[in-house]
């Protein structure tokens, strides 16, 4: 099946206190992907909520994609999301198998992208789009990127960085396929609004 629709990606101190249960609202809503993203070195909680959230996307029926760490993600038999630096996409490929979800974290570039269409990735990500709360120093991206990207890339296409239900418009007009998304989704006061944000990130792509 296409990949095409929101990907949440978690954020471990936005969702501290509520994790499961805004993960779950937002699955509620619907949910393409599922990122597990956490920058800390605690392997044994990375673990803990990595399994959490197989058990909880298998329920939904949500793919599940880990950021950063292959091993885990071999480990839970689930996708992997990398980026430019965390190590070369290939061997990953070939360690998960040709139907696992890889992803590649592209900035800016077209050349990267083509690159990671190469090595094997299922999707590639572009951005920031737009100021980011959970990345501020990301490099920024912009619309024309997408306009070409669409033209010679063959494989669904992510924008991410700031991107929220106000401003996520003209990214899926301009072609994009996957809608990432962190404090646009989990920075809501209660479970009811991110599963009204899900539901509505998901109309805006609905569209074709
Ligand atoms: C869908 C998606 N796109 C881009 C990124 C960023 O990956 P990376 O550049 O490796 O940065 P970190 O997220 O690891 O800090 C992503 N995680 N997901
Ligand atoms: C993890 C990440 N990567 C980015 C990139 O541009 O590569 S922007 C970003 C953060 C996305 O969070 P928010 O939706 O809160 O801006
Ligand atoms: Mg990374």
């Amino acid at each position: 099946m296409k990949l095409r629709g929101l990907y949440a990606v978690t954020d471990s101190q936005l969702l501290a206190g509520r994790f499961l249960a805004y993960v779950e609202a937002a699955l509620e809503g619907g949910v393409r992907l599922l990122q597990y993203r956490d920058k800390s070195s605690d392997e044994a909680r990375r673990l803990r909520e990595a399994e959490a959230l197989r058990n909880l996307c298998e329920r939904y029926k949500t793919q599940l994609i880990i950021n950063d760490d292959a091993e885990l993600a071999a480990r839970l038999g689930v996708g992997v999301h990398l980026g430019q630096t965390d190590g070369p996409l290939a061997p990953v490929r070939a360690l998960l198998g040709h139907k696992a979800i890889v992803g590649s974290t592209c900035h800016a570039s077209l050349e990267l992208a083509e690159q990671a269409v190469r090595e094997g990735a299922s999707y590639v990500a572009f951005g920031r789009f737009f100021n980011s709360n959970t990345k501020p120093g990301a490099p920024a991206a912009n619309l024309e990127l997408l306009e070409q990207a669409r033209i010679k890339l063959h494989i669904p296409l992510c924008a991410i960085g700031g991107i929220t239900l106000e401003n996520a418009a003209p990214l899926v007009a301009h072609g994009v396929d996957l809608l990432a998304v962190v404090h646009g989704l989990f920075g809501a006061d209660s479970t009811a609004e991110v599963t009204r944000r899900a539901r509505a990130f998901n109309a805006l792509l609905q569209t074709k």
